[in-house]
């Protein structure tokens, strides 16, 4: 009797050798040698379609940038976030994203180190006037570009692609002989190899520890059975060898009365109060009304059972739009980049 293979499906942003198809990898590699498990990765045109592929039950999961260590939040994917999560948001959001209830949720995450390299078919760099890259990457190589007199915007064009791997891509439609000695990208050495595009310059990158938070995207739970997705991979500590045991929850809310004095605190204070160690705090624009704002707020769960429920309870009337938009263990990386 043959037993059907379990596929696991893996949207990422496209097309392969971008570093968000490195942390897919990253995610998934060990279950890549279990027998009757296939793992197939799906490069996605966007950020935006990563999320909607998951929500459609196109793929599993999906990897999406969270921030970098050195130019911090990614905030297309904060947008995103705010965008399927805050209904006001998606009200005006309307034309950009679906206003569905998000049938998925954060459920594990990455740290990819991030090394840059300039990838060119030029030999002399000081020839180069037209740099493709994704717009993540320009802030993170400012010394190399200053070095080299790459910042100079009358010199050198700075061309935004919509990952990394594309801007390698694009080299490949220069034909040109003159023009492509004129023209580079900034983008990871696998891009280089499947694109056949030598580096010219590697490790480009302003700091050694360059590294991005990824976050992996999964079904909810509480919407398996709409979506026909098949139970989510838990990524736990007695599961998965990348995982510690510190929980992690990611929440989204907006402050009810905003004008009252310490109204903010008042709600920092109900993470306290139940021993949720307050991690980061992130705001993006509301887009309902102009200086209002989304807060996003990660907090390490304390290991009381019930904590974040009777948190949650207390926010209630101090927040509206509350919603957690995941809970999951934090990867040892976190800790082993700290020592
Ligand atoms: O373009 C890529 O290779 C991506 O995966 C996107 C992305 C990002 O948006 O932050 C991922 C990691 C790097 O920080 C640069 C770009």
């Amino acid at each position: 009797m043959t037993r059907n293979k379990r596929v696991i499906t893996v949207g990422y942003l496209g097309p392969p050798g971008t570093y968000s198809h490195q942390a897919a990898i990253q995610q998934f590699k060990e279950y890549e040698s279990q027998p009757n498990t296939d793992v197939v990765y799906k490069p996605q045109k966007s950020i935006g379609a990563c999320f909607t592929s998951v929500q459609d039950g196109a793929v599993d999961y999906s990897l999406v940038p969270f921030e970098n260590s050195s130019n911090g939040q990614v905030v297309l994917t904060y947008d995103l976030f705010r965008d399927w999560f805050t209904s006001s948001a998606s009200e005006s959001a309307k034309k950009v994203v679906s206003t569905d209830t998000p049938r998925f949720t954060v459920i594990s995450e990455q740290f990819v180190p991030i090394h840059h390299n300039l990838i060119t078919f030029a030999d002399d760099v000081t020839k180069i006037t037209k740099i493709y890259s994704h717009p993540q990457v320009w802030t993170q190589c400012r010394r190399f570009l200053a070095e080299y007199e790459l910042d100079n915007n009358i010199k050198v064009e700075k061309l935004d692609t919509s990952s990394t791997s594309k801007a390698v891509e694009n080299l490949l439609h220069v034909s040109d002989p003159e023009e492509r000695q004129k023209t580079a990208a900034i983008a990871s050495s696998t891009a280089s190899e499947i694109h056949n595009v030598p580096i010219k310059i590697p490790s480009v990158e302003d700091f050694s520890g360059n590294t991005t938070r990824f976050l992996c995207l999964g079904p909810d739970s509480a919407y398996l059975d709409q979506s026909g997705h098949q139970a989510a991979l838990n990524f736990t500590p007695d599961t998965n060898s990348g995982t510690s045991n510190q929980k992690m929850h990611l929440l989204t809310f907006l402050i009810k009365r905003n004008d009252d004095f310490g109204s903010l605190c008042d709600i920092l204070e109900k993470f306290k109060k139940y021993n949720l160690n307050l991690q980061t705090i992130t705001t993006r624009p509301s887009i309902d009304k102009p200086w209002q704002y989304v807060f996003f707020v990660e907090v390490w769960d304390g290991h009381e059972p019930d904590a974040l429920k009777a948190c949650l309870a207390e926010l209630e009337p101090l927040v509206f739009e509350l919603s957690v938009v995941g809970s999951f263990y934090r990867s040892r990386r976190f800790f082993e980049m700290l020592t």
